[in-house]
């Protein structure tokens, strides 16, 4: 091919400049956020120069001052950084999309890694989005330097003359256009400063009173900060929440520069999860409240701050750009909360007991989300459970990772145990089934039961474990979960009087007489009777009776009510276990084959044992709703003694 012409593609900037001064940037209230970097880029690059050897003088205080003159419609903005001579006026501010920041930080490389903010040369522009004219007085640091007055109407033409400026820096005045007065109103000012500026980590002044307020706790080294400190930040980012249960510092150079304070909020029932609360920003500038392709969507909840000059921005600092690194950002993040997770595990298991309510719920929503998160936090996920575990040795490098279960407190708090622990526990009484209770008030009978036989079960009971559950059994494939009422494991049932004789006339066994009693008492085509006796040691305080719900149906039940958006009904076809070997049912059997026919055909006790088959049946459905855990217990426990006593008496 041959080439028939090679050349430089030309810019009309009478064209051009109408797009950059009206379309760069999404929301005039930022020509504030673009003048205000300016003036901490200018004092940051006097401090590394003042660190040079070509700078002898002293540095006064850092400062940049906002003035407002409602008369001539102007606000100016005043630091007292590095200046600019005439001809860095013309090579930066004349030549649109030059920026001194490469050629800057190259040169003072040595004089520490202060960073700047602008970079793509643009910002200065914004302020014609709201201004009719825009002026600069400039004072560089350099010897010998004259001031210089630069100014523009916003064309293309601009002016530049000497100034009466005698101290050192820059100072940007706009004429603000008639329908952008509300940036000559203090209180709007006020506003943009606290919002964009806020931990500019120099002070910004609105006349003498200081604004932003300055200190980037997430900037410091973990090491630095106490936990007031952290509560204290939390509680001025968010003035009106409850204390956070944890959080992660993020600090790191390498391979991202991502420092950042991320919270563990208390969780409350009406927390939007899709809403992230976590502000962004780079350089400590603000750039978003919206952190939506930074932060993994699991860890939307939480709350904090993310700050990093490597997030890569789009010119007005409003949008992200470039996906791979992004995600690369947000896989990173979600990787540091695992190991501050992990760390606290290993270190602080009593706290992180006693934020599991709260935290767990994140880590299992991530787990569930996320691979690779789920792979760091598996081992430390934890449930509480009924069993009376010692509390874990405090953790040592040796001991890491060999702690059995444990517990929130020495002294009787509830134990907690990781899935590992409970499959490897029990794995002699029931290998591959773990036993769960979701409702501790509803299913207190069934977990007591359990508790009683010393079968071990386990706390499924966040919002989150219903899908948890089901995830955990599509990761642990041989692993069943069974709901405490949905079977009996065998080792709660004694089979030793199953076929014991109970009338030698018809040779029936207690249990048929139980089950056809039962059957003929509630005529229920839905129901099935099973009877079986229960081990117990004190047969009073087991239960007469109780409703079964076979898992799986149970299960699909939920999920249809789920899909439908309707309320869980209670499944009509459960199943009634019968206790053969409570007194009251024994009772009962001996009170129905005792029934003396009365003339009408009626009998006295077969009518009561009728109406204590069905009290039997409405008590066993009452243990599964209503009441809280103890006064469910003991309004069973005693209705059923009243019930035993009766039928004694009944019954001799
Ligand atoms: N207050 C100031 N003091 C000294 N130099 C300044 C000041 N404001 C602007 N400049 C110079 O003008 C250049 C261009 O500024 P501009 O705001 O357009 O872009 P930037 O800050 O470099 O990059 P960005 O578009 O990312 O903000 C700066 O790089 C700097 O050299």
């Amino acid at each position: 091919m041959t080439t028939l012409e090679q050349g430089k593609i030309s810019i009309h900037t009478e064209n051009i400049f109408p797009i950059i001064k009206k379309w760069l940037y999404s929301d005039h209230e930022i020509f504030l956020r673009e003048l205000i970097s300016n003036g901490v880029d200018a004092i940051q690059k006097m401090r590394m120069v003042s660190m040079s050897d070509e700078f002898s003088g002293n540095l006064e205080e850092p400062e940049i001052v906002l003035a407002i003159d409602k008369d001539k419609k102007q606000i100016s903005i005043t630091d007292n950084g590095i200046g600019m001579t005439a001809d860095e006026v013309k090579k930066y501010i004349n030549q649109v999309a030059f920026s001194s920041a490469e050629e800057f930080v190259e040169k003072y490389k040595s004089a520490g890694d202060q960073a700047i903010i602008g970079h793509f040369g643009l910002g200065f522009y914004s302020s014609f989005m709201v201004a009719s004219q825009v002026e600069i007085e400039t004072l560089s640091y350099k010897e010998g330097a004259e001031a210089v007055h630069w100014s523009c109407d916003g064309s293309t033409e601009f002016q530049i003359d000497s100034s009466e400026k005698t101290e050192r820096g820059t100072t940007i005045r706009l004429t603000l256009q008639e329908e952008e007065a509300e940036y000559l109103e203090e209180a709007r000012v006020k506003q943009l400063i606290k919002t964009y500026c806020d931990f500019l980590p120099v002070p910004i002044k609105l006349g003498d009173e200081q604004i932003n307020q300055q200190k980037a706790p997430w900037k410091e080294s973990p090491s630095n900060l106490t936990k007031e400190d952290y509560l204290e930040f939390y509680k001025y980012l968010y003035p009106f929440e409850e204390e956070p249960l944890l959080w992660v510092h993020l600090n790191t150079d390498y391979p991202f520069i991502v420092n950042g304070i991320l919270y563990f909020p208390k969780l409350k029932p009406d927390i939007d999860v899709t809403k992230g609360q976590i502000k962004l920003f780079c350089n400590q500038v603000f750039v978003s409240d919206n952190c939506e392709e930074v932060i993994p969507q699991f860890l939307m909840p939480l709350r904090g701050v993310i700050d990093s000059s490597d997030i890569p921005l789009n010119v007005s600092r409003s949008f992200l750009q470039n996906d791979r690194t992004v995600r690369r950002i947000s896989d990173y993040i979600a990787k540091k909360v695992g190991d501050r997770l992990k760390e606290l595990y290993r270190d602080d298991r009593k706290q992180y007991i006693s934020s599991w309510q709260d935290v767990g719920t994140f880590v299992k929503f991530g787990a569930i989300n996320n691979d690779k998160f789920k792979q760091q936090v598996e081992d430390i996920l934890v449930y509480r459970t009924t069993a009376e575990l010692a509390p874990a040795a405090p953790a040592t490098s040796e001991s890491e990772g060999e702690d059995d279960a444990w517990k929130e407190e020495a002294s009787g708090g509830p134990s907690y145990t990781t899935l590992k622990e409970y499959l490897e526990r029990n794995k002699e009484r029931h290998e591959n089934r773990v036993y769960y209770c979701n409702d501790e008030a509803n299913q207190a009978t069934y977990v007591e039961l359990h508790k009683s036989q010393g079968l071990e079960v386990l706390f499924l009971d966040a919002f989150i474990d219903t899908h948890f559950t089901s995830f955990l059994e599509k990761e642990y494939t041989d692993v069943k979960f069974l709901r405490v009422d949905s079977e009996l494991d065998e080792t709660l049932i004694d089979k030793s009087t199953e076929a014991e004789i109970v009338d030698p006339t018809t040779n029936q066994t207690r249990t048929d007489t139980i089950k056809s009693l039962f059957e003929t008492c509630l005529e229920k085509p839905s129901l099935t009777i099973r009877t079986e006796a229960l081990k117990s040691t004190d047969q009073q305080s087991a239960p007469p009776a109780m409703v079964l719900l076979p898992e799986s149906a149970r299960r699909m039940q939920e999920m249809m009510a789920m899909m439908q958006q309707q309320n869980v009904q209670f499944p009509t076809e459960h199943t009634l276990l019968v206790n053969t070997a409570h007194p009251l049912i024994q009772n009962l059997a001996s009170l129905s084959q005792g029934s003396i026919v009365q003339a009408d055909g009626q009998s006295q006790s077969g009518e009561l044992a009728n109406d204590i088959c069905q009290h039997v049946y409405d008590l066993a459905l009452m243990a599964q709703r209503g009441f809280d855990a103890e006064g469910m217990k003991s309004f069973t426990e005693r209705s059923n003694k009243v019930l035993t006593r009766l039928t004694e008496l009944a019954a001799h």
